[in-house]
């Protein structure tokens, strides 16, 4: 635990820091599944950077390994995940760290907003009491100050009433409000790093937009990061500074959002893009490889139109080829 009072005390411990290391490095990270006698790639030797004050969108079908990911830094994944490789949060390991290590760092230095509402809130709790909960445990606050905390956060999030609504139980709320309540933990102490999982999945497009907003004024008006995942680019386009593409496991192609959005060079962000309904709505041929048998090569190879005989034997690497724009694919400079 005493390894990791600096993160009690995230910005003074990043400005001696200063931004001469990322706030998050995730350097060759695999996660693995073992079911009965098969072994389950989840995440394929993943290395990405997340800056200071950066939000970084995570992006790819479903099943390609997002929410393992996320779960991997919060050290959340069930017991018959096996991990490997370096997640490092202010220069500071956390991949295997022990759970009273852990516990100092979810909500405090890295909260998470869950991507399902529905079964992420304690439907016993009136919601201020679980607000108020994380507060108090890492604020060391009394309940009075917490509870006066919850009642800002909540009008900050326009929660209607937020003084008699921190007596709702999570059942007497609408889905947007359950929502924004999920916002309102992951945010509440004002974390180095937030992890959104889905932030707008199954939402009508006045509240896809107004959790946008959110948590758009989040970013703004902190020093946080994040990583945000989300299926819908115009989301990634609303909040990132940075996209990164996944598939089946491994991270394909990653850069600034407006080179991702109008000059993606691999053939599955293209595809990506091409399948969104004001791109053509043409969805990919094929299905995403299982997990438990992947094709040798390129793993976008059986599906890519422009693949030749050296993808389909050979892994590429990531390549740099452009600043800052890294391209899994051994054809990104004929695109
Ligand atoms: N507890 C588990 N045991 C076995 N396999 C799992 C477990 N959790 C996830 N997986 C597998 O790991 C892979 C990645 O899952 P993950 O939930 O990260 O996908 P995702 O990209 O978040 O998808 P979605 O967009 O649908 O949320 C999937 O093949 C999934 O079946
Ligand atoms: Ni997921």
């Amino acid at each position: 635990m005493t390894d990791f009072l600096a993160f009690s005390d995230t910005d003074s411990f990043r400005h001696k820091h200063a931004v001469t290391e990322p706030l998050l490095s995730i350097v060759d990270l695999k996660a693995f599944f073992k079911i009965k006698d098969t072994v389950l790639k989840a995440l394929d030797n993943v290395s990405i950077n997340i800056n200071h004050h950066e939000v970084v969108a995570l992006v790819g079908e479903t099943g390609c390994g997002k929410s393992v990911l996320v779960l991997s830094i919060l050290g959340l994944l069930p017991k018959n995940a096996c991990t490997e490789g370096s997640i490092r949060y202010l220069g500071k390991e956390i991949l295997g760290i022990d759970e009273e290590e852990l516990r100092g760092l979810r909500g405090k230095a890295i909260g998470m907003i869950p991507q399902n509402p529905a079964t992420s809130l304690n439907p016993l709790m009136k919601i201020g009491i679980q607000v108020m909960e994380i507060i108090r445990l890492h604020k060391k606050c009394n309940k009075s100050a917490a509870k006066h905390e919850t009642i800002n956060l909540f009008s900050r999030l326009r929660l209607p009433d937020p003084t008699t609504s921190i007596c709702c139980y999570p059942h007497q709320l609408s889905g947007g409000m359950r929502q924004r309540v999920l916002i309102s933990m992951g945010i509440a102490c004002n974390p180095g790093l937030i992890l959104v999982d889905e932030p707008t999945k199954g939402l009508d497009a006045v509240l896809r937009k107004r959790v946008v907003d959110l948590l758009k004024e989040q970013v703004s008006s902190s020093t946080s990061s994040m990583l945000l995942i989300t299926h819908d680019f115009s989301v990634a386009a609303a909040l990132a500074d940075r996209v990164a593409v996944m598939y089946a496991g491994e991270i394909v192609e990653t850069g600034p959002v407006s080179q991702i959005l109008n000059h993606s060079r691999h053939p599955y962000t293209k595809s990506l893009l091409n399948s969104l309904p004001g791109r053509g709505f043409n969805s990919i041929p094929g299905f995403s490889p299982s997990l438990t048998n992947l094709p040798p090569g390129c793993k976008f190879q059986p599906r890519c139109k422009t693949s030749s005989s050296r993808c389909a034997a050979h892994h590429p690497d990531m390549e740099e080829i452009l600043t800052n724009h890294f391209v899994r694919c051994f054809h990104a400079h004929r695109s």
